[in-house]
C-alpha cells in the first residue's frame, strides 16, 4: 500500500514539440500540504493540470508516463476523466464561480452526480461552506449571486465547491495570487485547515506562502524537478546552488 495520495515516474508532458515537463518523478504523501515553485514558464501549472489530466482538454498536449493515484494509474484511455475530477478537484488562480447563486453553485456538481434530494443538498452546502470558513458570512444571502460576493469570497466558494464533490485530493493554481492581504491570509489558513482531510498541492510565485504553509516543497526548473524535499530544507539548506538562489531572491 503506497503512502502517496498521487505519484508520478518520469513524466513528460509535450505542447506540440515542445517538451514542457521532462521526467518528473515526484510523491505527495497524504494529508500534506506541497508546494510547487520556480521561474515563470518552468511548467508548474502543467504539471498541476496533469495530475486530474486537465492538460486532456488543451489540443496538442500530451503526458506521457504513469500518474498513480493511490496506486492506480490514472493515465489510461479508459479513465473516467469526470469521476477523476470528483476526486481530485481543482482551483485555480482567478476566482471563477458560476454566474449563479451562492447556493447553486455548490449544488450545481451534487445534483449532476445525482443527489436531488433537498435536504441532503441544504446539509452538503452547509458542511462545504464551513469547511471553506465562509458559511458564517453567506449563510443569510445563500440565494444571491456568486458574482456580489468579494474576491476572496468568491475563490473561497469556488474552495466548497470544490470540496462538495468529496475529492481527496485539491490542486489549487496560485489560489491567492489575485488577492488582497487579508483574503489571502484567511486562504493560507483555510488551506493548513484543510490538510487533514485533503492531500494539497499548491504552485506558488509567493515564497512566505510556500514557507508557512506547505510540508514539502518542490523547486522546478525548465520542466525538470531540481530539488524536493521538506520545505524547512528548501528553504534554509537546500542542496542545489539554484534552490539556494531562487529562494533566495537572487536567481537569473
Ligand atoms: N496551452 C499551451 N500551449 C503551448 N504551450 C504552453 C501552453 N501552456 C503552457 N505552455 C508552455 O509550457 C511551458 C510551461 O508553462 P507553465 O504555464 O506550465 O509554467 P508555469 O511555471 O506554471 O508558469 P507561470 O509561473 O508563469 O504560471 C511554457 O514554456 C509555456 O509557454
Amino acid at each position: 500500500m503506497t503512502n502517496f495520495a498521487i505519484e508520478t515516474t518520469k513524466l513528460n508532458v509535450f505542447y506540440g514539440q515542445k517538451q514542457a515537463i521532462k521526467e518528473v518523478s515526484l510523491g505527495f504523501p497524504k494529508n500534506q500540504v506541497i508546494a510547487l515553485i520556480g521561474p515563470s514558464g518552468c511548467g508548474k501549472s502543467t504539471y498541476l493540470r496533469s495530475l486530474n489530466r486537465m492538460n486532456d482538454e488543451i489540443e496538442g498536449c500530451r503526458t506521457e508516463g504513469p500518474i498513480l493515484y493511490h496506486g492506480r494509474d490514472i493515465n489510461t484511455p479508459s479513465e473516467d476523466l469526470y469521476e477523476l475530477r470528483k476526486n481530485i478537484g481543482m482551483v485555480f488562480q482567478k476566482p471563477n464561480p458560476f454566474t449563479k447563486s451562492i447556493y447553486k453553485n455548490i449544488t450545481f456538481a451534487l445534483k449532476r452526480h445525482g443527489i436531488t434530494d433537498k435536504r441532503v443538498l441544504a446539509e452538503r452546502v452547509e458542511k462545504s461552506l464551513r469547511a471553506a470558513a465562509l458559511w458564517e458570512e453567506v449563510k443569510d444571502i445563500l440565494t444571491k449571486s456568486a458574482l456580489s460576493l468579494s474576491g476572496g469570497q468568491q475563490q473561497r466558494l469556488c474552495i466548497a465547491r470544490t470540496v462538495a464533490t468529496e475529492p481527496d485530493i485539491l490542486l489549487l493554481d496560485e489560489p491567492a495570487s489575485a488577492l488582497d492581504p487579508i483574503s489571502t491570509s484567511k486562504i493560507e489558513t483555510l488551506i493548513t485547515a484543510l490538510k487533514e482531510f485533503y492531500t494539497i498541492i499548491i504552485v506558488t510565485h509567493n515564497m512566505q506562502q510556500a514557507a508557512r504553509i506547505s510540508d514539502k516543497t518542490a523547486f522546478f526548473y525548465l520542466g525538470e524537478v531540481v530539488e524536493y524535499d521538506d520545505t524547512a530544507k528548501i528553504f534554509t539548506n537546500p542542496t542545489h546552488e539554484k534552490t539556494q538562489a531562487y529562494v533566495s531572491g537572487n536567481f537569473g
